[in-house]
C-alpha cells in the first residue's frame, strides 16, 4: 500500500440553476445543471499521526485548516463508517477561487475521500462514496462525478449528462468571496411575495449541451441565484458587461458568485474575452478554462 495518494478535482460551472422556494429544512429544490472545467485543486493525503490540513495556493489564507474545511470532513466521514481513525496529513494544492461559486471546498471533500479511500483500501462502493459526499455537501457529489450532470433535489440527486464538444469559458474572479447561505437568503428576500415556480430543467439547454452547440447554450444558459448575487455585490453589473463587450456569446454568474462565466465560440475567442477582462480593471484574475472537464481521479 502507497503511504501518499494525489486526487486532482474539477471546478464546476452552473450552466442553468433553476432555485425554487425555501423548503422546511432550510435548503432550496434545485434544477442545477452542473459542467465541470479545467481548473482543478490537487489533494493529497498521506499517512500520519493525527489528522491535519495544509494548504497552498493563491488563496490558501482564506481556506480554513481546522476541522471544518470540507477535506478533514471528508476523512473523518469516511474514517467513521469503516471503524478508523482519519490519521492522515492532508494537503490541498489549491487552484479553484475560494467562496467564488465554483464548489471549491466540494472539489476538496471529494478529493479527499477518494484518496483517503485508496490509501485505506476500505473497497467503499461508488455510491456509498456518493452518500458520504451528499451528506458533506450539495455539490460535493458532482464534485466526484465530473462531466456534466444535472442535480435536483438540493443538487445532490444526480443524473450524467451527455455532452457533445468542448466549451471554451473566461472566468472572472472577483475580490472578495460571496457566502452561499448569504445569496440563498436574499433570493428569499428577493421572491418575497411572489409564487417561486417548481424548478425545472431547460430542454433547449440540454440539447444545446447534448450537441455541443456553444451559441445554443449561450441562448439558454440561466442563472436565478443571479439577481440576489448582483443584490450583494453590484459591481459584478460591470464585469458582465466587460465580457459582453468583448464579445463573449454569454455572459453569467456561476452558481452563488462571485465569479463570472463568459462562454467563448473557440480558444482564440477566449483569449480575446481574457484579455478585455485584465484590461477592464473591473476583476482580481482571469483564467480560461474549458469543460467537461473529468471528476475526481487518482493522479499518483
Ligand atoms: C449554489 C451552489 C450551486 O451549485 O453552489 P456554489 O455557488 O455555492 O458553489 C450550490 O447549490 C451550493 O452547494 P454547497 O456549497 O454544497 O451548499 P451546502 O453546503 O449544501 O449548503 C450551504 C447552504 O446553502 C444553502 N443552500 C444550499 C443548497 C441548496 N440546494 N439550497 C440552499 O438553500 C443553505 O443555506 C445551506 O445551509
Ligand atoms: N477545502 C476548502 N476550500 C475552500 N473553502 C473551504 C474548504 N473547506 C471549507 N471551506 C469553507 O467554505 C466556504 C465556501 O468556499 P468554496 O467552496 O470555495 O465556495 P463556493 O461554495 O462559493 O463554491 C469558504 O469560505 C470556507 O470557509
Amino acid at each position: 500500500m502507497s503511504a501518499s495518494v494525489t486526487v486532482r478535482v474539477p471546478a464546476k460551472v452552473n450552466v442553468q440553476l433553476a432555485v425554487g422556494a425555501a423548503r422546511p429544512d432550510g435548503f432550496h429544490d434545485l434544477a442545477n445543471v452542473f459542467l465541470a472545467v479545467g481548473l482543478y485543486d490537487e489533494v493529497t493525503v498521506t499517512a500520519a499521526d493525527e489528522l491535519r490540513v495544509t494548504c497552498d495556493g493563491p488563496d490558501a489564507d482564506q481556506v480554513p485548516l481546522d476541522r471544518t474545511n470540507l477535506a478533514a470532513r471528508a476523512a473523518e466521514a469516511l474514517a467513521e463508517r469503516y471503524g478508523r481513525t482519519p490519521d492522515v496529513h492532508i494537503h490541498i494544492a489549491k487552484d479553484i477561487p475560494v467562496a467564488g461559486g465554483m464548489a471549491g471546498g466540494s472539489a476538496d471533500g471529494a478529493g479527499a475521500l477518494l484518496a483517503c479511500d485508496a490509501l485505506w483500501g476500505t473497497g467503499a462502493s461508488r455510491d456509498e462514496l456518493l452518500d458520504i459526499c451528499a451528506e458533506l455537501g450539495s455539490d460535493v457529489p458532482f464534485s466526484l462525478v465530473g462531466g456534466a450532470a444535472l442535480g435536483t433535489g438540493r443538487g445532490e440527486k444526480l443524473t450524467t449528462l451527455e455532452v457533445g464538444g468542448t466549451f471554451h469559458w473566461v472566468f472572472a474572479m472577483a475580490d472578495r468571496g460571496l457566502s452561499t447561505p448569504a445569496v440563498f437568503r436574499e433570493f428569499d428576500r428577493l421572491g418575497e411575495g411572489t409564487d417561486i415556480p417548481e424548478p425545472l430543467a431547460s430542454q433547449a439547454l440540454l440539447d444545446a449541451l447534448a450537441k455541443g452547440d456553444p451559441d445554443a447554450l449561450a441562448a439558454a444558459v440561466s442563472n436565478d441565484l443571479q439577481p440576489a448575487a448582483l443584490s450583494l455585490f453590484p459591481e459584478l453589473a460591470d464585469t458582465l458587461a466587460a465580457g459582453r463587450a468583448a464579445g463573449a456569446l454569454t455572459a453569467l454568474v456561476s452558481g452563488s458568485g462571485p465569479t463570472t462565466a463568459f462562454l467563448a465560440r473557440d480558444p482564440e475567442s477566449a483569449a480575446k474575452v481574457a484579455e478585455a477582462l485584465r484590461a477592464s480593471g473591473t476583476c482580481r484574475t482571469v483564467r480560461t478554462a474549458s469543460g467537461p472537464a473529468p471528476g475526481a481521479t487518482v493522479i499518483g
